[in-house]
């Protein structure tokens, strides 16, 4: 039996860090944001479908999409950022579903999808379980400045467009809060493995 895990959590709050932990346990990790990226690529499904709707302004001079233009835009404007959603998050879906199925074969008996929208857009169809990483709002902004290069009233906007973390809380069966360092947050997904495990009699090496 393979377990589907969505890991999830707000901008910045440390999925990507999670991520490289399940990466060197040979836990197959499908990242939505990569796969965002993807759809938006030259020749992509999504690459026409962006452009026909928001306009050539939101090319770079290569032709490629401007995501950092698109983003400061779709964050200042949630009838954007709705439009953008509508079609991206179909073909995004799509490919979590392939890269499941694909995994699934290989008999995998654990699969990690890290989500940052899980709960918004409907993840939670695919998935067995949820994992929730936390954050505290100040940490989120603190550790989304040090990152991007963007202000902190930007910041804001961006925290704002996502779900509460309260009600994501409310929501997620597993929740690792990731207010320590590093190799606590490891530790913590570590013994969230070793209950896995436990759970569902789940053997990994
Ligand atoms: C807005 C875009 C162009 C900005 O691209 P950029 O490279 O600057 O940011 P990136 O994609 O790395 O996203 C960084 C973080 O922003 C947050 N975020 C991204 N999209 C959204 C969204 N639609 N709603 C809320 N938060 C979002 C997530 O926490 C994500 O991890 C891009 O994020 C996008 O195309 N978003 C729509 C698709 C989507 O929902 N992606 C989220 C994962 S499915
Ligand atoms: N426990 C920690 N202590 C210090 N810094 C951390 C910790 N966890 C994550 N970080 C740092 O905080 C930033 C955000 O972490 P990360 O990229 O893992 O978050 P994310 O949830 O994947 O972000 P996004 O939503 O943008 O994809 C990174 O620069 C990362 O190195």
């Amino acid at each position: 039996m393979t377990i589907v895990l969505g890991l999830t959590g707000g901008i910045a709050s440390g999925k990507s860090t999670a991520d490289s932990f399940f990466i060197k346990k040979h836990i197959p990790v499908i990242d939505s944001d990569l796969i965002a990226h993807h759809i938006l690529d030259i020749g992509e499904k999504g690459y026409n479908l962006v452009i026909n709707y928001f306009g050539d302004q939101y090319l770079a001079a290569n032709k490629t999409i401007d995501r950092a233009k698109l983003g400061k835009l779709v964050f200042n404007s949630p009838k954007d950022l709705a439009k953008l959603n509508e079609i991206t998050h179909p073909l995004i879906f799509q490919e979590i579903e392939t890269k499941i199925s694909q995994h699934k074969q290989e008999n995998e008996p654990l699969i990690i999808v890290d989500a940052p929208l899980l709960f918004e857009s409907g993840g939670l169809s695919y998935c067995d379980r949820s994992l929730l990483i936390a954050v505290p709002e100040k940490m989120q902004v603190k550790r989304l400045l040090a990152r991007n290069h963007i202000t902190e009233a930007e910041a804001l906007k961006r925290i704002n467009s996502q779900m509460p973390l309260a009600q994501k809380q409310k929501l997620a069966d597993y929740v690792v809060t990731n207010t320590g360092t590093i190799k606590e947050l490891e530790d913590k997904l570590n013994e969230l493995l070793l209950k896995l495990i436990k759970e569902d009699q789940y053997g990994m090496s």
